[in-house]
């Protein structure tokens, strides 16, 4: 239903009703609201955008300028947009589709403000999908990618909406005005943790898509000799281009199963926030906003390299790569863009090892900086063996997180003040909190492929794909292993090899690994990547159907090639 409203509708964009507004409601709304929205919002009977991120402000939320004012002289709340940067200004379905939206405000009772809190707001009539009044609405215009969904604009003059409108699951106001404090501000933010924890499934699904797609092609294209004489080989022979696409691969299938883990994790830890224990909060933003940093970049990352492992028809729309790219570009964007998250990362991972310098036992996702031996053990280490990978990479991360840390102590030693010393330090701490998801996902696959119920061939593959993942890791970040001697240079040439080995070890089961995704022709839109493999043939009827060619001659010529190209021949 949403594919068919987003492709048919041209402007229909119903994605955030599902996984941000509905959720929304589900998430913070009250049992007596719900009884209100919810049912109205799965059945579609509402449609709805999520509309926090004004044209001045998407990351900084206090800083929202969006007005929520309690009167209570009539027991309702005035939403206003006092500036032009107010204008809420991005969310999904805003501009065209949506007749309510939840709207992030700073609430305001007896002249004192609150901080940002969600709001039930109805946008558009339901009788005939004008504004409603005092809503203006419309769309922010073509993007980079996703024109299919209408991104839009709202401003909201003096809008009353009923008190009960206000999602009161956490905070509440009461009729007189009261305010009710929320167990934690940061419940109002909720919703975002949950939407992070969904882009790590997104970004496995992009980089399955695009893997899927370059390694099929990769299998169909022949190019070039390797021998002399011999016929043209599957390009997928070349080892460059099997070191192009298997570490995405390995990638796609190590995001899975973290976002198997983050769903698991946002569950029990939900779970335990409904009975008042808020004890995992902390852990489950830190996990979501670094997760989602990671794997959405190195997602987008990895499907430029997938379109540019395709040759010119990866560049073609007919491939389906460049709207993937500009799908997943939009990951490291939206719900939080990728910096700052990775930053929020690193504020958790600071207090966490000052924590465990005070001698606290750390656990969860952050267990093993208390563990880590703070001096190398160099030695002729076992780089094939998933066990020594992961503690290398654990290791890495404990080391950066170290140094951070004690980088910014040693700024405000110096005397500068907290916040300077974060910002002067945010270079080091971006790449320790990246060290630290890194070591997770690697850790998280290495236990997967060890405990998954499957058969003791296919754990072999995995395995061999985990390993392929974590060599790839470390000769990648190399300087990172080799600063403190935890590895040696024979250690770094030995895990080359290792993953050279690798490389040729995965090859006869690329296609059953990428098949695996079982991702449908309809679902990858992309010639390339047909599961019968017959390119050439539709990539020819494709071509046929561009616009361009409805006629023999295009409308253009006549009106700028023909004059043109006459009036250059009369000066000849
Ligand atoms: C197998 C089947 C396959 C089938 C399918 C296959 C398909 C294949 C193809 C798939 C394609 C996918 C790719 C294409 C996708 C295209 C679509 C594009 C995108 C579409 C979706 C877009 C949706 C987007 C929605 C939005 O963007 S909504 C708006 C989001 N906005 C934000 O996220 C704002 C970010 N900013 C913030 O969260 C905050 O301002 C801040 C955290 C940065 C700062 O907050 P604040 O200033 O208040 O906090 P401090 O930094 O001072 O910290 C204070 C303490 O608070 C804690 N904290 C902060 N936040 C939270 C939180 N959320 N929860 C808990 N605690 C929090 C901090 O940790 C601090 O704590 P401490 O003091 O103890 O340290
Ligand atoms: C496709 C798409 C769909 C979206 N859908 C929705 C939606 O449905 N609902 C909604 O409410 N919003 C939506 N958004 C908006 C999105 O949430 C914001 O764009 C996002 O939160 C980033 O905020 P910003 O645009 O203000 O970027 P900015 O924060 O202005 O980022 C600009 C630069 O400033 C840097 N920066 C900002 N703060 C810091 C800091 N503290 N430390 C270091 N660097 C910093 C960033 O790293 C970045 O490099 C969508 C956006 C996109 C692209």
């Amino acid at each position: 239903m949403a594919a068919a409203l987003q492709t048919l509708g041209g402007g229909i964009g119903i994605t955030l009703h599902w996984i941000a507004f509905t959720p929304t409601i589900e998430q913070q709304a009250t049992e007596e609201q719900k009884k209100k929205w919810l049912k109205l919002a799965q059945d579609v009977a509402i449609v709805g955008a999520y509309a926090q991120t004004e044209m001045g402000h998407g990351t900084f939320v206090r800083g929202l300028e969006t007005t929520a004012t309690y009167d209570p002289s009539t027991q309702e709340f005035v939403i206003n947009s006092p500036t032009l940067t107010s204008t809420k200004w991005w969310p999904g379905g805003l501009g065209k589709t949506a007749n309510h939206a939840t709207v992030m405000a700073q609430l305001y009772t007896r002249g004192k403000c609150y901080g940002p809190h969600n709001f039930m707001v109805q946008i558009r009539s339901l009788e005939n999908h004008q504004p409603c009044p005092g809503v203006t609405l419309g769309d922010i215009g073509p993007k980079m990618e996703s024109n299919g969904n209408d991104n839009g604009f709202a401003r909201f003059d003096h809008v009353r909406i009923p008190r009960e409108n206000m999602l009161m699951k956490f905070a509440r106001v009461e009729a007189d005005g009261t305010y009710v404090q929320p167990p934690s501000s940061k419940l109002a933010y909720s919703n975002m943790v949950y939407l992070r924890g969904t882009f790590v499934m997104s970004a496995a699904q992009a980089l399955a898509s695009a893997t899927t797609i370059a390694v099929r092609y990769s299998c169909v294209r022949r190019q070039s000799e390797m021998k002399p004489g011999e016929p043209e080989p599957q390009i997928l022979e070349y080892q460059t281009q099997q070191y192009k696409l298997f570490p995405q691969l390995a990638a796609a299938y190590a995001f899975w199963f973290a976002s198997w883990f983050m769903t698991q994790q946002h569950g029990s830890i939900t779970g335990s926030m409904e009975k008042g224990d808020m004890s995992g909060l902390a852990e489950l933003h830190a996990l979501s906003a670094g997760l989602k940093s990671y794997t959405t970049a190195v997602t987008a990352r990895g499907i430029d390299v997938c379109r540019m492992a395709c040759g010119g028809h990866g560049y073609s729309h007919a491939s389906g790569l460049p709207a993937l790219f500009g799908g997943a570009a939009a990951l490291c964007t939206a719900e939080g863009e990728n910096t700052v998250m990775m930053l929020q990362t690193a504020r958790y991972l600071v207090k966490c090892f000052a924590q465990s310098q005070a001698g606290k036992r750390l656990t969860g996702t952050v267990a093993y900086l208390s563990a880590v031996q703070p001096s190398p053990v160099a030695g002729n280490r076992n780089m094939s063996d998933l066990g020594t990978l992961v503690a290398a990479f654990q290791h890495r991360a404990a080391r950066m997180v170290r140094h951070a840390a004690m980088q910014m102590q040693g700024e405000m030693q110096k005397g500068k003040a907290r916040e300077d010393a974060w910002n002067s330090c945010s270079v080091l701490l971006i790449k320790a909190a990246e060290a630290h998801v890194h070591s997770f996902v690697v850790r998280n696959f290495a236990e997967t492929v060890q405990t998954v119920e499957v058969d003791e061939s296919v754990r072999a593959v995995l395995t061999s794909l985990c390993q392929l993942y974590s060599l790839y890791g470390i000769t990648e970040h190399a300087g990172d292993f080799l600063k403190d001697g935890y590895l040696t240079g024979r250690d770094i040439d030995a895990a080359s090899s290792h993953l050279s080995a690798m490389l040729a070890r995965v090859r006869p089961d690329a296609v059953a690994l990428v098949d695996a995704f079982d991702l449908h022709d309809k679902i990858l839109r992309s010639v390339l990547g047909r599961y019968d493999g017959r390119v050439y043939e539709h990539l020819y009827e494709w071509a046929k159907k561009s616009p361009l060619n409805k006629s023999e001659v295009h409308e253009s010529y006549y009106k700028y090639l023909q004059p043109f190209l006459k009036s250059n021949r009369a000066k000849l």
